[in-house]
């Protein structure tokens, strides 16, 4: 053997070496971890099972491998262990409706950071208003949208933008008469709420309703992000990985995302396109502002936030909740009033006597005066949930449930499907009854859909308004005509998934209803 042959150094043993110290490091310092998680972790005392405690994957088991049932699961785990229980490494659930106020709470009386770990469930993170941790970077992001937002703007703007809208969906609406066929009336709505979201947020607006059929893609683009959001909550590096890849290997790979990421793109070309404009002479003289341009021209933003990156989060945020929050809304109260014989005779007894012409139709003052028409609002808003997913807040002083002190920068969270299923707050929570919202003391307390607190939701007043003049509008001109059509609840309209927005059963073809002919038009 010549001293060339000689290795300098055992390679396969150096390996297997190392390899042995790698596999001890990490088993110290799993089993640190889970030891910290279970007894030192400043959560350590607040009860719940042990196995969620020590780390995510069991909720990832019912999230992310079951499609979306953690929600319910807590409620067996609030049966055994009390209404205060930590869910996970870090978070402590409350099962409560009283607890509420106290947890969603307003600036003047704490300041509430949300928790970056739930806030990456929509791939980006601390862009949008929606998605910023701090307290008061939120309050500065917030500001240019109150104004655009407030019941004094959506009150001026139902008239020419929200009514005009329904006009023409009800024009549709009659094709679908005239033609026989049954209208998925999930898609009508998601084209109601798109045309007004994107009317108010851009200079132009989509126009879906223009289309021959009801689109379905833009709807099904916002919720794939929805059914993807439990993954990208789990692994912070699927998003950035799947928007790094080439657009045609997603489209071949992953075809619920291609949709969204290319939705995405065309918001910042979009904010890039409004973004440009600004330096031209014309642009103050262009009409009424949309809301992306009032964002950049806002006082009270700095420059660095008026970014077209930036600002395509927020019309991301403003597209992806307008549509899919109220389309859901109508979708529950179109089914459960043609479900309910009682209080389908109603509501057409209160529609046809405050509007007697239904082509001249009320104002929102006039609408929102329709008693059963409001409790109708409320009930639906009651049963659909807004949003079925828990929702933390981080306090940075220690708060108290009853005699549980749970320390400063711990995420504490609440879910309004419990408040508004809970038989306390609301008996008989299963049964859609209007009649709950009359007489003297209604539960207003206990409902929940827009969230309380400095972070309410701010499209609250736009979304009432086009829940009001959408039903009222479609009842008033075809509520005689109209039947469900291969509809079930327990598949079709029931919550039985929670992917942050509420999921029906996996068979389910949505809302449909078939128009039939006017009486003597046969
Ligand atoms: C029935 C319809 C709607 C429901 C149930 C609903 C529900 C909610 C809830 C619960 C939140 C609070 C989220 C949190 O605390 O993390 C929220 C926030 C938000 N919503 Fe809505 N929403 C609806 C309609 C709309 C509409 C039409 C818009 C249109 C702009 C909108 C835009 C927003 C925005 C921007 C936020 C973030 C606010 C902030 O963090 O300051 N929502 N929504």
């Amino acid at each position: 053997m010549s001293a060339d042959d000689i290795p300098l150094l055992d390679l396969s043993a150096s390996l297997a070496n190392g390899l042995k110290v790698l596999t001890f490091g990490f088993a110290i310092y799993t089993l640190y971890g889970g030891i910290w998680r279970l007894y030192l972790s400043p959560v350590a005392h607040i009860p719940g099972p042990r196995f969620a405690a020590l780390s995510f994957w069991n909720e990832f088991y019912y999230d992310v491998v079951l499609g979306g049932k953690y929600t319910w699961k807590l409620l067996d785990y609030h049966e055994k262990y009390g209404p205060v229980i930590r869910i996970n490494p870090y978070e402590v659930h409350i099962h409560d409706p009283e607890f509420y106020d106290e947890l969603y709470v307003g600036s003047s009386k704490a300041k509430t950071d949300k928790w970056y770990w739930s806030m990456r469930m929509f791939g980006q993170q601390d862009v949008s208003a929606f998605d910023t941790l701090d307290h008061d970077k939120h309050r500065q992001r917030r500001e240019p949208w109150n104004p655009f937002f407030s019941k004094q703007s959506v009150t001026r703007l139902q008239p020419s933008l929200i009514q005009a809208v329904v006009d023409k969906l009800c024009t549709r609406l009659a094709e679908y008469q005239s033609a026989g066929k049954p209208a998925v009336m999930t898609h009508a709505f998601a084209c109601v709420t798109t045309d007004i979201i994107s009317e108010y947020s851009f200079p132009q607006g989509y126009n879906l309703l223009d289309k021959p059929e009801f689109d379905s893609q833009h709807y099904e683009a916002w919720m794939s992000l929805s059914r993807v959001s439990h993954a990208l909550k789990q692994f912070g590096w699927l998003y950035p990985v799947l928007d790094a890849m080439p657009m045609w290997v997603t489209k071949y790979t992953s075809p619920e995302m291609y949709l969204v990421l290319q939705t995405q793109k065309v918001l910042l070309q979009q904010s890039i396109a409004i973004s440009k404009q600004r330096d031209n002479p014309q642009y103050k003289e262009s009409g009424r502002p949309s809301m992306i341009q009032a964002f950049m021209d806002s006082p009270s933003l700095p420059e660095s936030e008026k970014r077209p990156e930036r600002i395509k989060g927020e019309a991301q945020i403003a597209i992806g909740a307008g549509t899919l929050t109220t389309t859901h809304a109508l979708k529950a109260a179109t089914y459960h009033v043609l479900a309910n014989p009682a209080i389908h005779a109603q509501l057409m007894t209160e529609l046809e006597n405050h509007i007697p012409d239904p082509t001249s139709p009320p104002n929102l003052r006039q609408l929102e005066q329709m008693p059963y028409l409001t409790c109708i609002m409320h009930e639906t808003f009651r049963v659909f949930y807004g949003n079925s997913h828990r929702l933390q807040r981080i306090f940075r002083t220690a708060i108290r449930y009853q005699n549980i002190v749970i320390p400063p920068g711990t995420p504490i969270s609440m879910s309004t499907v419990h408040v508004h299923d809970n038989p306390r707050a609301f008996p008989d929570p299963y049964t859609f009854d209007p009649s709950r919202w009359q007489g003297p003391s209604p539960p207003y307390k206990y409902i929940v859909p827009f969230g309380r607190g400095s972070r309410q939701c701010v499209g609250m007043e736009l979304a009432k308004a086009e829940f009001l003049t959408t039903l009222a509008n479609v009842f008033r001109r075809f509520g005689r005509e109209m039947v469900l059509h291969e509809t079930v609840r327990e598949r079709d309209i029931d919550t039985v998934y929670d992917v942050f927005n509420p999921l029906p059963s996996r068979e389910s073809n949505g809302l449909m209803v078939m128009i039939k002919p006017k009486e003597g038009e046969e």
